[in-house]
């Protein structure tokens, strides 16, 4: 099994299960996750739909219980949040199991975004699909920092001011704009962030992006939220980057004042896509990249998206190229 090829040609053709429903599936479970009330329901479900069980003992785990999972069974599924269903990916990927080895998700987390972006609502509901949903074949990130191995994200990666829970976000805020309202409440930091010197370059040549910016996003599966909703095309080979643009601080600190920026601001964003680009700080200092929430280190990388790289079964409302989706 070899990671899949992203020289190749894609089309948007013949992406549906090419390999039959899987005979043996394996459930990771985290029961720390979310508020750690979905456990016995998972438990219970696994039993009753035949599939096998493991459980995280320890943060990190599951990439271990994946990257071993992957030579016995033809599904594995994350249960958790997005650290969970991230960490399932890596430990796939560093099996180089994938798209042989079928991704699925049973949500168990706080926040949820990957799975509601594929159309999975609840733990019932989500075994259904693995029962019987279709099969697409969706888009992953990775990153790979200065000739290291690639590391994958299914949501975003994100530098920059990070996205610390904050006690202050609302449900309303993360409802709109999920984890990035986190993300706009660690906002009231910016007083004491000096930004990052930043260069974007978009390997396909194109316009990329340079400059001090107080925030990038690289969106796969969650773009950058706006008047018409946060609709991303997880099946498009791009990536959708966002920088938010350092600015005096006086313009942004206080209540709320970065959502009046998402909103009434447009200026200080820079929006480009690409499916491959290489990205530099000017600092000597490394900054913190944010992938689904896991935490790497680097001054230089390279951020890429590989098309068509995760095959998983999907919920009846995902919709394959969203109208408007990035
Ligand atoms: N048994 C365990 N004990 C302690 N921590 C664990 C265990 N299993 C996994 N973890 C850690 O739990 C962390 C959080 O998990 P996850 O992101 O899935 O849930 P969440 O934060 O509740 O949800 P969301 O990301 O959707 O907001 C991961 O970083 C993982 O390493």
């Amino acid at each position: 099994m070899v990671p899949p090829d992203t020289d190749a040609p894609q089309t948007d053709m013949d992406l549906d299960d090419p390999a039959g429903a899987p005979e043996t599936t394996l459930v990771v479970l985290n029961p720390v996750s979310g508020d750690g009330d979905h456990g016995s329901q998972v438990r219970a479900l696994t039993e009753q739909y035949g599939y096998d069980l493991r459980e995280t003992d320890r943060e990190g785990d599951a990439i271990d219980i994946a990257r071993e999972a992957a030579s016995e069974f033809d599904r594995v599924v994350a249960c958790g949040g997005d650290g969970t269903l991230n960490h399932v990916v890596r430990g796939l990927w560093q099996a180089e199991a994938l798209p042989e080895v079928e991704f699925g998700i049973v949500p168990g987390g706080t926040g949820n975004d990957f799975a509601e972006n594929v159309g999975i609502e609840s733990v019932e509901q989500s075994f259904e699909v693995l029962a019987d949903g279709e099969v697409r074949s969706v888009d992953l990130g990775t990153v790979t920092v200065e000739g290291g191995s690639p590391i994958p994200f299914l949501n975003s990666c994100i530098c920059g001011l990070t996205a610390d829970a904050s006690a202050a976000t609302t449900p309303e805020q993360k409802q709109r704009y999920g984890v990035f309202a986190y993300v706009a409440n660690s906002m009231r930091e910016l007083a004491a962030y000096d930004g990052l010197d930043i260069t974007i370059r978009p390997a396909e040549g194109g316009e990329g992006w340079s400059g001090r910016a107080a925030l990038v996003i690289f969106g796969n599966g969650r773009g950058f939220p706006d008047q018409e909703g946060p609709a991303v095309d997880i099946e498009d080979g791009l990536l959708d980057v966002t920088v938010i643009e350092d600015r005096p601080a006086a313009d942004l600190v206080g209540g709320g004042a970065l959502f009046e920026l998402f909103d009434r601001d447009p200026d200080s964003l820079s929006r480009l896509q690409t499916a491959h680009a290489e990205v530099s700080l000017r600092s000597d200092e490394a900054a913190t990249f944010s992938l689904d929430g896991e935490m790497v280190s680097a001054r230089e990388l390279t951020v890429e998206v590989r098309r068509n790289a995760l095959r998983m079964p999907v919920g009846p409302d995902y919709v394959v190229h969203p109208p408007g989706g990035r």
